[in-house]
């Protein structure tokens, strides 16, 4: 049964993640992201993808328990956000997309996802694959580290700034992920240190334990509100822009000028508000 449901999970892959997905994606039912969202919070899906830079050779994917996530639609469905896991090796990308996918029992998922996805050939070259696919797939991002691993939060740093240069132009939704917080003695990075880096690379933070399941619903809730938030906004700008090509009266216009100004300060006021709030998932 198993195989049978990692193919069909299989084609219903979009072509380019059929051909380069990277090990440990984990496709996500809108029943099991409902359950962890607030009510009429969600109208899509997430799928997730994670990738460890180190572990560009293996190719495989998990695929969960859930046979109805088969049913969960296409790429060409507009309500399906692709977020993609980003971190060094071991920091726990699978552990938290297998709890936020409902799948408990790692052993079975294991199993399963090499039993379904174990892929053809890696691609030749790593950071190149990163850049040209990884980077550009992407709905939003959640970049892991280990709070007990330094090199992992200093790769994470590197990853923001390959992220950055890929999407130059584009706002899309990245969250730094301190996870292992359970493992107090072990700490080898501090909150304040993983919310400077949020700041400095202007993107959200939270520190999570999958572990303890601490704080990755409010992960999973908060990515779903980024990437609507910026929906949310565009939408609002297209209509603004919409409305401003009808004519105008002399009253109008100059309503619009003083408008734009009050704006500029607004904007610069959110700005600051902006970089203050990265442990805030539910605003920009
Ligand atoms: N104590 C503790 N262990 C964790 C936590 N998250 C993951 N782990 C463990 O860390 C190890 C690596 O976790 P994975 O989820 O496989 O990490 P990954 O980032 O997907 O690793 P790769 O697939 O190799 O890139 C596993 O043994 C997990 O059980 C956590 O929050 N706390």
């Amino acid at each position: 049964r198993r195989a049978a449901s990692g193919n069909k999970r299989r084609t219903h892959m979009p072509f380019s993640a059929q051909q380069h997905l990277h090990r440990r994606s984990m496709p996500v039912d809108e029943r099991d992201l409902r359950a962890a969202l607030p009510q009429g919070e969600l109208s899509g899906l997430v799928r997730c993808t994670s990738y460890s830079p180190s572990e560009a050779h293996r190719e495989s994917w998990a695929s969960d328990s859930s046979d109805s996530v088969i049913s969960s639609g296409s790429d060409s469905d507009s309500s399906l956000y692709k977020v993609i896991l980003l971190g060094e090796h071991g920091v726990g990308k699978t552990s938290l997309a297998r709890i936020f996918g409902g799948v408990e029992d790692c052993a079975d998922a294991e199993e399963a996802g090499e039993g379904a996805g174990r892929r053809g050939a890696p691609p030749a070259d790593d950071s190149q694959w990163l850049q040209n696919h990884c980077m550009k797939m992407g709905d939003a991002y959640i970049i892991v580290y280990s709070v007990t691993d330094k090199v992992s939060f200093e790769k994470a740093s590197e990853l923001r700034i390959q992220l950055r240069r890929a999407r130059q132009t584009e706002d899309i939704p990245i969250i730094l992920v301190g996870n292992k917080t359970d493992l107090v003695r072990s700490r080898e990075v501090s909150v304040d240190e993983g919310r400077a880096c949020a700041v400095v690379f202007d993107c959200k933070f939270i520190e999570t334990s999958a572990a303890l399941h601490h704080n990755v619903k409010d992960l999973f809730e908060g990515i779903v509100r980024q990437i609507r938030l910026r929906k949310d906004s565009k939408e609002d700008n297209a209509r603004r822009m919409a409305n401003t090509k009808r004519r105008e009266s002399i009253g109008k216009k100059a309503k619009r000028f003083l408008g734009r100004i009050v704006a500029k300060n607004n904007k610069k006021m959110a700005f600051k508000a902006k970089s203050k709030s990265c442990h805030d998932l539910s605003v920009l």
